[in-house]
Parts: structure tokens; C-alpha cells; sequence
């Protein structure tokens, strides 16, 4: 990543602030905004898979193209979705893939409600690493977190290495809901932080007369193709 990417000077601070910052994210009064402290997105990948992009696109609609800055540490963006007519505030935490940030990421997988775990259909070690990444989700997140699997750069159709047969596949054979998303073009990303709103927002509110919102069915809305003409 990143513009928006920590200077390593500034990770303490940050850490101190989502340690004790949970408490900005109780629930409060704001007229028609449902924010909850419940409400904690992370992504997780390998570094390269697009995780920054993927942020940026849906926080900002736009494309981090040219050079690729590494997240360092861990970062974070705020977004108000609006969902079934309620809105929806997400914190969203966007992860450093690489190797020796992993002890700064294993710290914040037990306060993350949600999990979006990326890979970039056109890096096979990256699809090949999901299943370390399982492992290490379920040893140090909640054992209720919300999970969705995405792979991502759809838009580099000659580039694809992974096909999406293979990411439905290892996507049911763990039981998680799947979609194919494209930073670039923008193609599903919408659609996968608003499914995880929805599930954060139906498990939150309880409503007793709203039906059971069902992760797996709502993604089958997903747009499939590259995307590669959308922006
Ligand atoms: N074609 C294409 N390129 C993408 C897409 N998403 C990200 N990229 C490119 O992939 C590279 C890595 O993107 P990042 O979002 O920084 O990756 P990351 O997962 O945040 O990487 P780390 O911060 O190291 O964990 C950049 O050069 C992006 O421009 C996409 O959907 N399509």
C-alpha cells in the first residue's frame, strides 16, 4: 500500500488508540446511524493482493494506480454504509500482508467482528497461502467473526492464474461465502463490505421481526466477469 500507509513511528500510537478507542464505537444515539462497537472489518491477505486498493476503492471509489507502497503496521478508514435504510458505520482496518508484520496483525484479529481475506487471482502463491491464513484466522479470531473470501484482480483477465472454480471451491470446502472483486474497476467491492454490513447489523440489532439476513444467499448477487471495462 499505501498513501494512507503508518510510519512505523506511529504504530504504537496507533495501537494504543484501537486498544482504548473501542469505546468510540459504542453504541450511540446518532440519529439514523447505527454504530456499534461490533462493527470491526479487517483485511487480511498476502502483501500484494490488494487489500489497500481494495479500501481505498470502496472508502474513497477511486484506484491507487502506479508504484506499490507496502502497508506497514496495520491502518484504518471509516465508512457509513447505508443498509436497508439504516446506516451502518464500519471501521475498517486494513492489515500489513507481509511476513514480518504478523505479530502486529495477530493482535488485532480478537477485536475484529469481520474478516474480508483476500487473494489476487493472478498470484497462485497467494490463493496457495489462504489455508495458512484460515489457520491463523481461526487461532486468533472470535470464533463467531463474520468471514468472507475474496479474490481479487479480477480486471487482469490474461493475467489469471486462479481459476474461479477453485476459489468456489476451497471457499465451500470451509463453508465461506465467496466473490470475485476487482479494486480497479470497482467490480463487487460495494457489494462485499455491504453484505458484511448487513450481517454486522442483523447481529447487532436483533430485530425480532426482521428475517434472518443469510450471508451466503446476499452474495450471490455478485457481478461476474473481469470488470475490466468499468472504469
Ligand atoms: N489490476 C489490478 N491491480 C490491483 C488491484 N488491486 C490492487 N492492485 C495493485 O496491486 C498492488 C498491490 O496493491 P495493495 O492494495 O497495495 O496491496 P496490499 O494487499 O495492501 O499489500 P500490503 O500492504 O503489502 O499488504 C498495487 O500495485 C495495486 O495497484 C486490482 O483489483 N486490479
Amino acid at each position: 500500500m499505501s498513501q494512507m500507509g503508518l510510519r512505523e513511528a506511529q504504530m504504537p500510537q496507533l495501537a494504543k488508540t484501537s486498544a482504548n478507542g473501542l469505546a468510540d464505537f459504542e453504541p450511540v444515539a446518532e440519529r439514523n446511524c447505527f454504530v456499534s462497537s461490533k462493527n470491526l472489518v479487517m483485511l487480511v491477505g498476502d502483501s500484494g493482493v490488494g487489500k489497500t486498493c481494495l479500501l481505498v476503492r470502496f472508502k474513497d471509489g477511486a484506484f491507487l494506480a502506479g508504484s506499490f507502497i507496502s502497508t506497514v503496521g496495520i491502518d484504518f478508514r471509516n465508512k457509513v454504509l447505508t443498509v436497508d435504510g439504516v446506516k451502518v458505520k464500519l471501521q475498517i482496518w486494513d492489515t500489513a500482508g507481509q511476513e514480518r508484520f504478523r505479530s502486529v496483525t495477530h493482535a488485532y484479529y480478537r477485536d475484529a467482528h469481520a474478516l474480508l481475506l483476500l487473494y489476487d487471482v493472478t498470484n497462485k502463491a497467494s490463493f496457495d497461502n489462504i489455508q495458512a491464513w484460515l489457520t491463523e484466522i481461526h487461532e486468533y479470531a472470535q470464533q463467531d467473526v463474520v468471514l468472507m473470501l475474496l479474490g481479487n484482480k479480477v480486471d487482469s483477465a490474461q493475467d489469471r492464474v486462479v481459476k474461479r472454480e477453485d476459489g468456489e471451491k476451497l471457499a465451500k470446502e470451509y463453508g465461506v461465502p465467496f466473490m470475485e472483486t476487482s479494486a480497479k474497476s470497482g467490480l463487487n467491492v460495494e457489494l462485499a463490505f455491504t453484505a458484511i454490513a448487513k450481517e454486522l447489523k442483523h447481529r447487532s440489532m436483533k430485530l425480532p421481526n426482521e428475517p434472518k439476513f443469510k450471508l451466503h444467499d446476499y452474495v450471490k448477487k455478485e457481478v461476474r466477469g473481469s470488470g475490466c471495462c468499468r472504469s
